[in-house]
């Protein structure tokens, strides 16, 4: 399987180079050349598949430079009840990501039962062995420099910390995280994870990144390689989820299913429109945003309209707080028939900060083949969803899946399944979880605590140039 960039200027690549390179040279982002297609005689034989044996035979379709038995080995130790182990509401562990069931046909998927509580341990996990299988078989170190509106951040230094190979900078928005997501990043004191509070917005933190790895001198000189799902290998271990969600929600691979995604930088979103693209039955994807509702924009009116960091929100559900998706790139891709020359056009306009409009175009007209539907949620849809999964179906649910069961409630289709994506456990947003319920959700005993523990973090100006003295200087 070959590798290649949304904007068809950097040459195809094999999956262990693109996983230590992150964005492409030209800016864009990689994808497969073409999506491996799942047969029926696949799916069959799936279906009986314990978590990583599936997560092996769909990833083995993706990676193709590492011999079969390592691969199979890494995903083997990646995927355990051990590692996924804090399941609530009479989940499985076994199964990895389980269903909760709330009533017929809609069930949630929990994928935030990992270290850090959210979903995006999913792929964090594996990207962790993964990074220290390729380095090690290639005698290199790399450090990344990842940004974060909240949980990738903690899930990326949980996965690395203490891998002697590997340094981590970690960009947050300062100030605007819940406080157990910024002692879960800002108590670690492993050496090798720095974190970086910026002034600013999660898209601030995400465009310095971009800057750093689009300066391909300083890239090559210092390695630096990428966590966020602009790296290719995060949304591949994500499509796993899918499979798994449609396996344990229906009983025969006739039956469809939709599934509702909490989004924010469109890469759990992008997993599933790829696991459909392979030929997952999938009859809907529901797009669901909070207040800063860009991709709901989108998938109403065909134009993407980035916002400034000044016109974003601080929200309760602070990990969607994004105006720019990176990820939105990889669909659009696909949307205008997979043309680079298109998608060079429109990404230099998102570049100077302008729209897009694509509602005019033949594109527009190809919309309804990719089965996307969109909603968005406010603080109050938030706390009324809080409050009425709670005394209706008895689970509690955090603020970002909330977003997303409120617009789930809007988008069903007689006969059809609705799985809501859990993205993550309720700790992590205690102060929304007091206001519509008053009461403490509950939290791992080992996370007791952690908000009185001491901090190591730096606050600094999103200005490009500093954060790469900042780099050079720890290194
Ligand atoms: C809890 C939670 N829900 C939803 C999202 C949105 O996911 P994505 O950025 O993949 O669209 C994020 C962050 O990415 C998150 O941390
Ligand atoms: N919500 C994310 C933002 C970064 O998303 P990513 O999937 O591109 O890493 C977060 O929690 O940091």
């Amino acid at each position: 399987m070959r590798y290649i960039s949304t904007r068809g200027q950097s040459a195809p690549q094999a999956f262990c180079d693109i996983l230590l390179g992150g964005l492409a040279p030209d800016g864009g982002l990689y994808l497969p050349e073409s999506y491996p297609q799942v047969t029926r005689a696949e799916l069959d034989a799936w279906r009986q598949l314990s978590y990583a044996d599936l997560a092996y035979e769909i990833l083995a379709k993706f990676i193709t430079d590492i011999p079969a038995a390592d691969l199979k080995a890494l995903v083997a130790r990646t995927y355990t009840a051990d590692v996924y182990r804090f399941t609530r509401n009479g989940g499985n562990a076994a199964e990895i990501t389980p269903l909760t069931r709330l009533e017929d046909g809609l069930y949630t998927q929990e994928l935030s039962n990992g270290p850090t509580l959210a979903f995006k341990d999913m792929a964090m996990q594996l990207l962790g062995n993964l990074f220290e299988y390729v380095l090690e078989q290639r005698g290199e170190s790399i450090n990344i420099l990842g940004a974060t509106s909240g949980d990738t951040g903690s899930a990326a230094e949980y996965a690395m910390r203490g891998k002697h190979n590997v340094k981590v900078f970690m960009l947050s928005p300062d100030g605007k995280m819940s406080a157990f997501q910024r002692a879960q990043m800002y108590s670690l004191q492993d050496p090798n994870i720095f974190n970086i509070a910026v002034r600013g917005m999660f898209d601030d933190a995400q465009d310095i990144v971009k800057a750093v790895s689009n300066d391909a001198a300083f890239k090559k000189q210092y390695k630096i390689g990428a966590v966020n799902s602009i790296n290719w290998a995060r949304v591949a271990a994500q499509i796993v989820y899918y499979f798994q969600g449609y396996f344990l929600a229906t009983r025969s691979n006739d039956e469809q299913v939709a599934f509702t995604v909490p989004s924010g930088n469109f890469g759990n979103i992008c997993a599933g429109h790829i696991a459909r693209m392979m030929g997952l039955p999938i009859a809907k994807l529901v797009l669901a945003t909070n207040e800063n509702d860009v991709l709901d924009e989108f998938f109403k009116r065909g134009v993407y309209r980035p916002r400034t960091s000044k016109e974003t929100s601080v929200t309760s559900s602070p990990s969607m707080d994004i105006s720019k998706a990176s990820n939105f790139e990889r669909f659009v891709f696909d949307l205008v028939g997979r043309d680079p020359v298109v998608i060079r056009e429109l990404w230099s306009k998102v570049d100077q900060g302008q729209a897009f409009d694509l509602s005019t175009t033949v594109y527009w007209k190809d919309k309804p083949k990719f089965a996307f539907v969109s909603g968005r949620s406010t603080h109050a849809d938030r706390l009324a969803t809080i409050r009425m999964a709670h005394e209706k179906y008895g689970v509690m649910l955090d603020t970002h899946t909330a977003d997303g069961l409120k617009v789930a409630l809007e988008n069903r289709q007689p006969g059809v399944t609705m799985i809501v994506l859990e993205t993550a456990q309720p700790a992590k947003f205690e102060e929304t979880i007091r206001e519509a319920l008053a009461t403490r959700p509950v939290r791992p005993a080992e996370l007791e605590g952690i908000e009185a523990l001491a901090q190591r973090v730096v606050v600094m100006d999103p200005d490009v140039a500093a954060i790469k003295q900042f780099v050079v200087d720890h290194l």
